[in-house]
């Protein structure tokens, strides 16, 4: 997008689009079961490699794609990013809209923590079928999913400063978390992105069959409330903290 065409209704529309992403990626872990020992520190044997079978798929996969250019998108950001070598590939011109402030904000450490602890013992069945590496490597496809829609509230807060700078620049100069909080909310927007997850959630995980009269009878493959919960206890409120810790350093 150019920087024109960067507004509330365009950052919205790509939010929209990314719940196809987090949905389908949920739908792919689902498939697995909890499959422990891609955690288990102790199951892994790699010389002058220490952590978990995931720790090792996500390090790898982020250090080829860092190589390959992934990060130089101002959308996407590393688990990982103390380990990480630069691009090897030739630069785009990224549009680049972005306060300088926002390359500093990182939460990942937060979405790590919350999609083991939290998501994933919702998600997935109990159980191992040895499918480890197949576990991690659609872990790292939802968690980038997950980050980018998180981290792409420092787009959101960008076009709301833009069009209201007199609201913001005041409540930034401030440091009024609080305030900001509120003038960024949007309480019927959430209700709706929630309901419509939810539904995605309904019509990407059902059986489909030629038979129309069949289509909703078979299990859905995965619980689609895990879909609004997601979105209800994290993605949301962790959108708006990106939102608020963006305007904070927007003056800056
Ligand atoms: O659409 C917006 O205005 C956003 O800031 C995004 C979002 C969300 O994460 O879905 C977050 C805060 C608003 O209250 C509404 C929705």
């Amino acid at each position: 997008m150019a920087t024109a065409e960067y507004t509330l209704d365009s950052v919205r529309k790509a939010l929209v689009r990314q719940e196809d992403t987090i949905v389908f990626a949920l739908i792919e872990r689902a498939k697995f079961p909890f499959n422990s020992l891609t955690y288990d520190h102790n199951y892994l044997q790699i010389p002058g490699f220490c952590g978990s079978l995931v720790d090792f798929v996500v390090n790898n996969t982020e250090g080829v794609q860092a190589k390959a250019g992934r990060y130089k998108n101002p959308e996407e950001n590393p688990f990982f990013p103390e380990n990480l070598l630069s691009s090897l590939v030739p630069s785009y011109p990224f549009t680049q809209i972005l306060h300088p402030g926002a390359a500093s904000i990182n939460i990942n450490k937060s979405i790590w923590k919350i999609y083991f602890h939290d998501l994933l013992p919702l998600l997935v069945a109990s159980g191992d079928d040895g499918n480890y590496a197949q576990t991690a490597a659609s872990d790292l496809s939802l968690l980038q999913a997950i980050s980018k829609r998180v981290h792409y509230g420092k787009f959101v807060a960008e076009v709301k400063f833009r069009e209201s700078p007199q609201d913001y620049e005041p409540l930034i100069r401030a440091k009024d978390t609080e305030g900001l909080m509120k003038l960024l909310t949007f309480k019927s927007v959430e209700e709706m992105v929630k309901k419509r997850v939810e539904k995605k959630a309904v019509v990407f995980g059902q059986e489909i069959s030629l038979n129309s009269n069949d289509d909703k009878k078979g299990k859905s493959k995965f619980d689609p409330s895990v879909a609004s919960q997601l979105y209800e206890k994290w993605v949301i409120p962790l959108t708006k903290e990106v939102q608020v810790e963006y305007l904070l350093r927007r003056l800056d």
